[in-house]
This record gives C-alpha cells, structure tokens and sequence, in this order.
C-alpha cells in the first residue's frame, strides 16, 4: 500500500512532460533565463555605482576637513537609497550607519530621493542645541501634521510657507505676516502653558484625576487578574493626561474618544511611514472620526463658555479645559487657511504628543519597580520618607519629585525605551555643527536612541549593567564612590562631571550627558512637556508603587520596533499582571 503511494507520488515528477497536460516547462525556463539575464544587465551599474559610493564614503572619513558635509552613506538602490533598511530593521541600520571606525559620526542618506543628514556624535549634538538657527520645531510639525495628524494641504500649506522661526522676533529676511506666524504662535503658546508658572494647573489637574481614577479600580485587598499592563495604565494615567490637557468636556460628549484614541495610536507608525490611505482605510477613518469629535468639543464649548467659567487659578475652565486650549482657538484660527479642521488636527497631535510617549513610558517604569529585586521597598521607603507627618496619606510632591530613586528611575526608564527622532533645519543659512555642516533647507535627525545605547559613555559599571539592561540607580552618583554616576569612568572629565565640592549625599545627576541623555530632544525646540512628564512618570509610578502591590506576569518582555523613531517603544504582547490594594494602618 504504502509502496503504491510512494509510486504514484513519485511519478508526477518521472514521467515525460509530453504525456501530461501540464503546461510547458520551456516558458517557465525561460522567464527564469530572461530574468537572470535582465537582472544581471541591470545590476551591473547599480553594483559600480555602489562601490563609487562605498569608495567615496571612505575616503572623505580617512580625509574629515573642518566644516566637511557629513559622507554619504552607501545604499544599493538609488532613490530608494536606505528606506528600506531604516523601516525594516531603523536601530541596527542607524546605528551602523552612524559609526566608523568605533566612533559615533554623522552621515548623509538617501531617503526616497531626497537627502537627509543624521548627526549623532556628542559633539554635533551639543553643538545643534545651541545653534540658534536650528531651533525651530516647524519641520517636525509640517511632517508629522501631514502624515500622521491628517491636516489638509491648503491648511499645510501656511506651515510651510512660515519661515520665520519660533522667536517673538522673526528671522532676518523673514516675511511672514504675524498672524501666519504658526511656529512662534504654537511653541511660545507651549511653552507658555507647560513651563514655568503655566505648568503647575496641569501638573494638578492631573494628579486630581489620576488619583480618582485609582480610587475608582475594581481592585481591593485580594488580587485582581488583569490581563494587559499597558491598557490599565492607558485607563488611568493617559486619560488622566488627556484630560489635564484638554479638560473634562471633550471625553464627556465623546464616550468613545479615549478607546478610538489608542485604536488609532496603534496605526501612528503607519502613518508616519507614509503607508497609503487605501491600505489602511480603518485608520484613515477612525482618524477622522475622532477629528469630527474634537470639531464637536469645539461647538459645544463655543456655545457654553463665558469668561466667568475660567477657574481662580486663571488656567482651567470646564469647557476648554485650559488657558492653552482657549489660546489656540483665538491664535491658530486667524491664520491663513486654517479653520475647524486644521485646528482640529493640530490639537490630535497636541493630545497625541501628550499622552502617547508619557503612557508607556510611566508603565515601564512601574514595571520595573516591581521586576527589579528589592526595587519596590527602596521607592516606598523613599515615599515614606516624604510623607507630610500630619497627613499620611498626603504626599509632599515637590520633595518627591527630587527625590534620587525616583528620578534615576525615570531617566533610566525615558534612556532604555525612548527612541525619537528629531528634526532640525536651517532656513536662511549654512550652519557648523561640531566638525559637521549643515547646508541650509536642509533636513537633519538625531536619533536619541541610539545616543542612549552608546556603550562609550555610559557607566556600566564595569560590564555588570550593560546599557540594555536596566539599573535603577544609574543616575545617582555617589560623592564617596568615583564609580558611581551616569557618565563611564575614563570619559573626559569635563564632559562626567565632577561631583561637587559641597555634595556629601548619593543625587540624581544628569551631568556630562549634554548630546547623550536626550529623550526630549534639546536646544529651544526641546520638548515643551518635558516637566510635566516627569511629574506624570515619576508620580503615577510612585503613587501606584505606595498604594498597590503588582505582581508581573507573563514571560520575558518583548519589545515592538514599531515605535523606534517615534517616542517611546511599546510591549510587542500585553503584559499580564496581578493587583492588590496595600492594606495599610
Ligand atoms: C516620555 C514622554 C515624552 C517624550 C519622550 C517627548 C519627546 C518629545 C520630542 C523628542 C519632541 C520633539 C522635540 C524637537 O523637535 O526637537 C517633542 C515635542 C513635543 N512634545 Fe513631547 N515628549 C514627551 C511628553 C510630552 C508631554 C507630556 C507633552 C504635553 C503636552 C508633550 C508635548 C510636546 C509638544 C506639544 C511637542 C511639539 C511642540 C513644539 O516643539 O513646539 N510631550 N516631545
């Protein structure tokens, strides 16, 4: 029986093609011949031509000159150039092409036919914060307001026409009306609201809602099976954020605003990949759904809000939610082409930056807290120790937030899964950048990723904290141990930082990290959010820390790629978790 089988099966590829009423073999041999032949005729000049590339990118490393225009680095496809390779596998690639001869450098690629400049050496780095020329955050906007927030092209196109930089005064040669000047309006707007004095409303709103959120859990004093860590905290620290930022109306009309936000989140590196519309129709709709939501918040709040519903600080009301929102209703509207719509997809991308980094990045974090031997008693101890005598269960948030533990943590947190790219360009002129160039018009990145990564100048403590792994205590340096500290013992002294005389206790330092610890970019562009996300990580994890026992679940974390380049990476798979209120006296 079986040998019948074995014969019947084996005849189909014995006997003569002839008898059969398969089709022809010679066809398919040929296509094969043809392809071979055309493959081989083309690929010559792509071959020369990569050797050229190859042989130049060499050469002008071996012959580097003040002031040289960072080589091009080799890609086997022109046009194409390295698309490819950055989407399929961006941190390895980036990372190779960033380096020579054991050293971070910079390097021109081809990107879809167009060129783009990545500068990640410390010098070029530091050296890009404090060019004034370079700190405009308008290209970041123009790009990301294009492809991943769905702003019309008219709209657009008086972000691109703004050449007039992010300063109250425009730039020389500049003609921009005032009222079309979009990257000033929106970044002072920024940094008015999230900096300085304009910070502490939002910080408090958060932390109000936030703390709700917590007393409203399904969890008590046994536990509670949960079956994703990262959506229990898009529940209770993203909406919490959302709502500090925007205010409590726009999730009250729209119910279904917070679970079509992270639906749509999910897509954000397609978008930004430039994928087309018709391959992702779902996204593309569920992105207008929740434009036509904010365009609803709009009318309604349009309708209801007078001056007197404004709060006593003189920041929140209930309808807009703050002093920022109302701003950008009575600015960004009276510019050229902007209307509902526009608007619309502006403030997606304000909500967007707002939650979409801070979320995760607050869940790794506590994650940590609980993975990590011993790492859960230290933080409650360093939450105790904070603790207003008269009223225990209130938290002295200013001494929390400097307290060592805690911000070592949340800088260790941001430098292992923050990898964003951040664009800087010069308009009006050619700018040094360390021993780089910059043409003007010009596009440059900087990866924080891959400075986060760079085994020269982290302290690893000789090997037993590699810089992919986490250590909570990273950023404390130590006065009493020269081993201590963030910067790797042997790297210049200036550039680690030196404790300082006075300095007799363990503190948190970033010192000497200058174009080396940059989760939020740097320079005047430098993330306006900044303080706000070190209240929203560094508190949420606290809080949830002192409150809560957390049992982690699930096997070893895998991380998606799908977010290098875009902020903070994601779990690849929900992490599974187990939660119980603290019972405390
Ligand atoms: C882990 C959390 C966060 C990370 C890693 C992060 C990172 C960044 C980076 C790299 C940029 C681009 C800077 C540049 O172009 O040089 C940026 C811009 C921005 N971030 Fe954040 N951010 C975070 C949280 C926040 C939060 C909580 C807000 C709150 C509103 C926020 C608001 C913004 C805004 C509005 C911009 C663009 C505006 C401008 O430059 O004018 N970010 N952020």
């Amino acid at each position: 029986m079986s040998e019948s089988i074995v014969a019947v099966t084996t005849s189909q590829f014995t006997e003569n093609p002839a008898s059969c009423n398969c089709p022809s073999p010679v066809p398919v041999g040929k296509t094969v011949y043809y392809t071979l032949v055309f493959g081989g005729i083309f690929s010559i000049p792509l071959c020369f031509n990569y050797a050229f590339a190859w042989t130049m990118y060499h050469w002008q490393h071996l012959r580097v000159h003040e002031r040289q225009i960072p080589p091009v680095y080799p890609s086997f496809l022109p046009y194409l150039g390295s698309v490819i390779e950055l989407a399929i596998n961006g941190q390895t690639y980036l990372k190779r092409a960033t380096s020579y001869a054991g050293e971070m450098a910079a390097a021109r690629m081809t990107i879809l036919g167009k060129e783009i400049y990545f500068f990640q050496d410390r010098e070029s780095v530091a050296a890009m914060w404090k060019q004034q020329l370079l700190s405009s955050p308008v290209e970041a906007y123009i790009y990301s307001l294009s492809y991943i927030f769905g702003m019309k092209e008219t709209a657009l196109a008086t972000y691109r026409a703004d050449d007039s930089g992010p300063f109250r005064k425009p730039y020389p040669g500049s003609n921009v009306r005032s009222q079309d000047r979009v990257d000033h309006i929106t970044h002072s707007g920024l940094l008015k609201a999230l900096t300085g004095s304009g910070l502490a409303p939002t910080a408090q709103q958060f932390m109000e809602s936030f703390l709700e959120r917590l007393d409203n859990l399904p969890a008590d004093e046994n536990w509670t099976d949960m079956p994703d860590l990262l959506k229990f905290f898009q529940d209770v620290v993203g909406t919490a954020s959302m709502q500090a930022v925007a205010g409590p109306t726009l999730l009250k009309l729209n119910p279904t605003f917070v679970d079509d936000f992270w639906s749509y989140d999910k897509y954000v590196p397609w978008f930004a990949r430039g994928v087309p519309s018709f391959i992702m129709l779902g996204a593309v709709k569920n992105r207008g759904n929740l434009i036509n939501q904010i365009k609803s918040w709009y009318a309604y709040a349009r309708q209801h809000f007078d001056e007197s519903s404004i709060s006593k600080d003189g920041d929140g009301d209930p309808f807009w939610g703050s002093e920022l929102m109302r701003g950008r209703q009575k600015t960004l509207l009276l510019a050229r082409n902007q209307d509902d719509d526009s608007l619309a997809s502006a403030d997606l991308g304000l909500i967007w930056a707002s939650v979409s980094n801070s979320t995760p990045t607050a869940m790794f974090a506590t994650m940590h807290m609980f993975k990590e031997p011993g790492l859960v008693a230290r933080v409650r101890k360093s939450v105790d120790s904070q603790r207003d005598s008269n009223n225990p269960s209130a938290l002295d948030v200013e001494r929390l937030l400097q307290n060592p533990l805690l911000s070592s943590i949340y800088a260790e947190t941001l430098r292992m899964y923050v990898k964003s790219y951040f664009v800087a360009s010069s308009p009006h002129a050619d700018v040094a950048l360390g021993r780089g160039w910059l043409p003007k018009g010009e596009i440059a990145l900087v990866n924080s990723g891959i400075a986060h990564m760079d085994a020269r100048v982290w302290n690893t403590k000789s090997g037993v904290y590699p810089v992919d792994s986490f250590w909570a205590d990273r950023f404390i340096t130590d006065p009493r141990d020269p081993s201590s500290g963030p910067v790797k013992p042997g790297v210049e002294r200036q550039a680690r930082g030196e404790p300082t005389a006075e300095k007799t206790e363990p503190y948190f330092s970033l010192d000497g990290l200058e174009g080396s610890w940059i989760p939020y970019g740097g320079g005047h562009a430098i993330c306006p959010g900044r303080f706000l996300t070190k209240n929203l990580i560094l508190l949420s994890s606290a809080v949830i820390a002192d409150r809560f026992d957390i049992q982690i679940l699930g096997g070893h974390l895998k991380l998606s790629s799908a977010k290098f380049g875009l902020g903070s990476l994601r779990p690849k798979e929900a992490i599974p978790f187990r939660i119980k209120r603290r019972v405390t006296d």
